[in-house]
């Protein structure tokens, strides 16, 4: 590259060019959309489709504006493209800019250091609104010395993009063909995550009619990893991407808390399905004492026998729980027919139809009948069942002060209750609610235009052409939402692909909820089973998969660590083999320190030694089985230097993880207990 600054003013003189061209283009679709509105001369659908095709593109230009182009690609041939918003030409010059939906754009998205597809070099720009503040380049057919540069690099906390010094063995996973589910396994730094985030973007690319129509949902392990990869994605596809946490796959809930591990493991089970049953079934009550109606001659109790009549009878109805709340008020209605007729002494057909259809519209009846049988969302279910009610059910080690302190584990369980009670009705109400607002706004629409106009008899009005309806179906389908937007607060989106990181956490329950989110089973799952530290998480990938896709999934193995030196992962090859006898560990693409040991005598002895292991340059992190940074929250994130404080008070997986977050140097300490040794400062010997 010559001088970026030289090179910058080129950049920002095209740039420049193609904001004239833009404003032209608008310029020119607006003179001709305001000659179609005053031209009476063409028939009315005429004039309506040639107006309808220019407002668009005006639209489309004006929506262009900010960030009209954010790349370019330069080609073996010499030739160059830039890849934007939206196409522009012009007579001299031919094309200035491609719209990155058009084939031409493709290699700024798929090519890759591993193939290049003719690019030499992939520049991104950098900008806000029309300014094009700065760019950076990807060299591509890059060679091993600039892998390793690459590599050596310091890190700047979050992740960087690897395209240009992509390997084979990771190309092949970000482009397999595969529509089914795709299982990426490899130890700790050979690039799951890099992959999985490239592979988005890739399939993003590849599929985008299908997947910009339903989204794509990232699901990672902490906060912080996602703040870590949020740079990753080219900027197209973060409207359609939603990034979340397991805690937060429900939507309304943000759950970050965790569960002791006994509790974890009964949430995380398949068997807790029948726990939640049993709390649904539990709110289908019977009243202690009866409850009174009082009809016109008579008063009629809701006894325990009556409520059990219609419970059983909605029962067996198989409706979910929200939904049989109507039948259960009809069936509760219907059993007392009978015992307020025998109250009145008659049975005569008519009196019987008339204490029928009072009954029917009791408001005491309907009130038994919620109480009874009450609309329930989610949250509410759950929150009773902890604070209190289940202990009564039996289940003790579930009960909390606080039903609703809602838990990362609590978040597949309240889906699975949204599954099991079914609608509560809100949705429905507020869609009608906001449906006849709509009509209504559309009539007062409708209205103005007509009292407007000054029209003779003879001429159609507005309402005689258009029904408040059809303007209110309009007006519906503008959701000015992003697809992300849209999809985040919907429990019921349905994604057209899924990419799990770190799935080697999730339980079967977690399972349930991501299966639920992708009935195509488009899905690219990536974890490292050595690296598990939940004791319900996924041990075996065929279990957990089985049961939503039997065998139809693949398997594929990254081997090579980019993140951590040959001595760092000598040092965590010890943990692996505890963790997991099974496992190989990847093999190091570089050399760099051994590991140094040290021993204090207590806590208050390791600020000093914090401070001398703090490095002048890069990103630095102290790793300790209480925190602040445990393990748990150091998973997928990386740092130049680490200090591992008292591995030997860690499970060999978490220690595993812990040691190999490290790029650069990496340090054990154990605190009191008197070696020195590596060994027993690990505690291994
Ligand atoms: N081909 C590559 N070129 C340059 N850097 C790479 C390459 N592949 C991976 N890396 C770098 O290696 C590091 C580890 O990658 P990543 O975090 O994706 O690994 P991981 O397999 O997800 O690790 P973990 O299991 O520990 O979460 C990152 O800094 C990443 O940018």
């Amino acid at each position: 590259m010559g001088n970026p600054s030289v090179e910058l003013a080129a950049e920002r003189a095209r740039s420049a060019e193609r904001y004239r061209r833009l404003d032209a283009e608008r310029a020119e679709a607006r003179r001709r959309l305001d000659a179609v509105l005053a031209d009476h001369t063409d028939l009315p659908w005429q004039r309506e489709v040639a107006a309808r095709t220019l407002t668009d593109r005006l639209a489309g230009l004006t929506a262009a504006d900010s960030g009209l182009c954010f790349g370019r690609t330069d080609h073996v041939d010499g030739g160059t493209t830039y890849v934007g918003r939206t196409g522009l030409a012009d007579d001299e010059q031919g094309t200035l800019l491609v719209d990155w939906r058009a084939p031409a754009a493709r290699p700024f998205y798929t090519a890759t250091g591993a193939r290049p597809e003719g690019v030499t070099r992939r520049r991104h720009f950098h900008g806000r609104g029309r300014v094009l503040e700065e760019f950076h380049d990807d060299e591509l057919g890059a060679d091993r010395s600039s892998l390793l540069r690459a590599l050596a690099a310091p890190r700047d906390g979050e992740m960087r993009d690897i395209v240009a010094t992509i390997q084979a063995e990771q190309d092949e996973v970000i482009r397999l063909g595969h529509r089914g589910v795709l299982v990426v396994e490899g130890g700790p730094g050979t690039g799951k995550t890099a992959v999985a985030l490239h592979r988005t973007a890739y399939l993003l690319y590849a599929h985008r009619d299908r997947l910009s129509r339903s989204g794509v949902l990232l699901v990672g392990p902490n906060p912080l990893f996602l703040r870590h990869v949020g740079r990753v994605l080219p900027s197209l596809g973060e409207n359609d991407v939603v990034f979340a946490t397991p805690g937060e796959l429900f939507p309304g809930v943000v759950a970050v808390a965790e569960d002791e591990p006994e509790v974890r493991g009964l949430k995380g089970g398949l068997g807790v399905l029948d726990v939640l049953r049993e709390a649904v079934a539990d709110r289908q009550e019977l009243p202690d004492d009866p409850l009174p109606v009082e009809l016109e001659d008579v008063t009629v109790p809701v006894t325990a026998a009556v409520a059990e009549v219609a419970r059983t009878r909605t029962r067996e109805l198989g409706l979910r729980h929200n939904a049989a709340r109507s039948a259960f008020h009809r069936h509760l209605a219907e059993a007392l027919v009978e015992p307020a007729v025998a109250l009145i002494g008659f049975d005569w057909p008519e009196l019987v139809a008339d204490v029928r259809r009072e009954l029917r519209a009791h408001p005491a009846v309907r009130a038994a009948a919620d109480r009874l049988w009450p609309e329930l969302t989610p949250q509410r279910l759950l929150a009773d069942f902890y604070g209190g009610r289940c202990l009564a059910l039996g289940y003790p080690e579930l009960h909390r002060e606080r039903g609703d302190a809602w838990t990362v584990s609590d978040v597949p369980l309240l889906d699975e209750a949204a599954e099991l009670l079914g609608d509560d009705g809100s949705a429905t109400r507020a869609a009608r609610a906001r449906r006849r607002a709509d009509v209504e706004y559309a009539q007062g629409v409708l209205h103005v235009i007509d009292t407007d106009a000054e029209l003779h008899e003879e001429e159609l009005r507005a309402v005689d052409l258009v029904h408040a309806e059809w303007l209110a179906d309009r007006h519906e389908t503008r959701d000015h939402r992003s697809l992300a937007e849209r999809a985040e607060v919907d429990r019921e989106w349905v994604y057209g692909h899924v990419v799990v990181d770190e799935a080697q956490e999730l339980s079967e329950m977690d399972w349930r909820v991501l299966m639920r989110r992708c009935p195509s089973r488009s899905m690219t799952i990536v974890g490292d089973r050595a690296q598990r530290q939940s004791e319900c998480g996924t041990a075996d990938w065929g279990r957990a998969l089985g049961p939503y896709v039997a065998d139809r999934w693949v398997h594929r193995t990254l081997t090579v660590n980019y993140r951590s030196t040959e001595e760092i992962m000598t040092l965590a090859a010890e943990s692996l083999a505890e963790a997991d006898p099974t496992a190989v560990p990847p093999t190091s693409v570089r050399h760099g320190e051994e590991p140094w040991f040290a021993t204090v005598a207590e806590a208050g002895e390791l600020e000093s030694l914090i401070a001398e292991a703090r490095p002048q340059d890069g990103t630095f992190a102290v790793i300790t089985p209480d925190g602040p940074l445990t393990p748990k929250r150091a998973k997928g994130v990386e740092f130049d230097d680490v200090l591992v404080i008292d591995p030997h008070r860690m499970t060999p997986a978490e220690r595993y993880v812990a040691l190999t977050r490290a790029t650069r140097r990496l340090g054990v300490v154990r605190i009191g207990g008197g070696g020195r040794g590596g060994g027993e400062v690990m505690g291994e010997r």
